[in-house]
């Protein structure tokens, strides 16, 4: 099964709310879709998420990397020779991580098709369902908590509350959240690198002292402050979770080695695909580190190969797939089944989505 051809396309979906971090506020998704076919008539599926705040991508620059680099790398190389296309992908130009993350899941779709095999299965089939959390955007407090309870009663157990951008009324918005929603929520906090580490070791031991038993706080400082991680994280109790600062095996490797974070976020848009992330599950595993699967603001073709890898993947303890769920509808039929904060794998060959 040969690759013949990449065809690029756009995939829409306007959001149910304004999604708003400490870094960006998007009501719209607007992002690459991306056909690999073979030449056996068999197409594979990917999307890349234009998330130019932290992986420096646009739609326009996703779409150059692939027709003028990736592309002429891989044409014409067959599907069953992985390791070989995903060199060849790695090398074709620098960076760009989701413009590769959309090739990489295409062709694994391309693969498990070609064995008539679910992608999570032929990735390893650790788990068939997985659980969500759903994010709760950056807003003032009373908007936060109705948000918040409005995601309980649609069934979602565990909130993922943004912070950050407004550091001086966070512990006020977070104590908030966890008063109303009650003990049994689990709250997890991602600051998308939004307090200094004097800030955040501030913050998280004054939510330590109120007890209000937060599972995680997600890239608390800069992305590029490994040092400052390192002293949030040798500085509070609460788990500390790298999302921005790890991209590739490397950054895993760093992070582990100078202890600057408890748990790392793999997200396929961060590593060039489900490839790459596998050695950062694996690197972590081995390292007595557990691992969150994440997603950009992604549509369900991506969120869904990111669900493949996740359950294929027992380090992979931590589920925040919730894209689809922010959206009004989802642009694609077919694929796992997201329904509330479950996400159940269907025994589909590849991702699961007919072309
Ligand atoms: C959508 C997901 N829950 C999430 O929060 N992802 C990112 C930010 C995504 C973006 O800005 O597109 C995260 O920081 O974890
Ligand atoms: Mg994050």
């Amino acid at each position: 099964m040969k690759i013949k051809d990449i065809v690029i396309g756009v995939v829409e979906a306007p959001l149910i709310t304004p999604f708003k971090t400490a870094l960006r506020t998007v009501y719209y998704i607007r992002n690459i879709a991306i056909y690999v076919h073979a030449d056996d008539g068999q197409i594979g599926i990917g999307e890349a998420a234009p998330t130019a705040v932290i992986t420096g991508e646009t739609n326009a620059s996703i779409t150059e990397a692939i027709n003028e680099y990736i592309k002429p790398a891989i044409i014409g190389m067959d599907v069953e020779d992985i390791s070989q296309i995903m060199e060849r992908l790695d090398k074709s130009i620098y960076k760009n991580t989701s413009a590769k993350a959309a090739i990489d899941m295409a062709i694994y779709d391309l693969l498990a098709k070609r064995y008539q095999a679910p992608l999570y299965k032929l990735l390893g089939g650790y788990r068939k369902e997985l659980v969500t959390d759903i994010t709760i955007s950056v807003n003032e407090t009373a908007e936060m908590v109705k948000d918040s309870l409005e995601a309980i009663k649609r069934g979602f157990q565990i909130l993922k509350i943004k912070v950050g951008k407004d550091p001086a009324g966070d512990i006020a918005r977070i104590l908030a959240i966890r008063d109303a929603v009650g003990p049994t929520i689990t709250l997890r906090v991602d600051a998308n690198q939004g307090w200094t580490p004097k800030e955040a070791v501030r913050i998280i031991r004054a939510l330590e002292d109120a007890n209000a038993n937060i599972e995680l706080v997600e890239q608390p400082v800069h992305y590029s402050d490994i040092e400052g991680m390192q002293y949030v994280t040798a500085n509070t109790i609460t788990n500390i979770l790298a999302d921005e600062s790890v991209f590739s095996p490397k950054d895993a490797i760093t992070v582990i080695e100078k202890r600057a974070a408890d748990l790392i976020n793999i997200k396929l848009m961060k590593t060039g695909g489900i490839y790459q992330a596998q050695k950062i599950c694996n690197i972590a595993e081995a390292n007595g580190i557990q691992c969150m699967i994440g997603c950009m603001l992604e549509t369900k073709i991506s969120v869904s190969a990111a669900a493949h890898f996740a359950a294929s993947q027992k380090n992979i303890t931590m589920v925040d797939l919730d894209g689809p769920i922010l959206c009004v509808k989802d642009p694609v039929a077919g694929g796992p089944i997201f329904n509330g904060q479950s996400i159940s794998m269907l025994d589909k060959p590849g991702i699961g989505f007919s072309l």
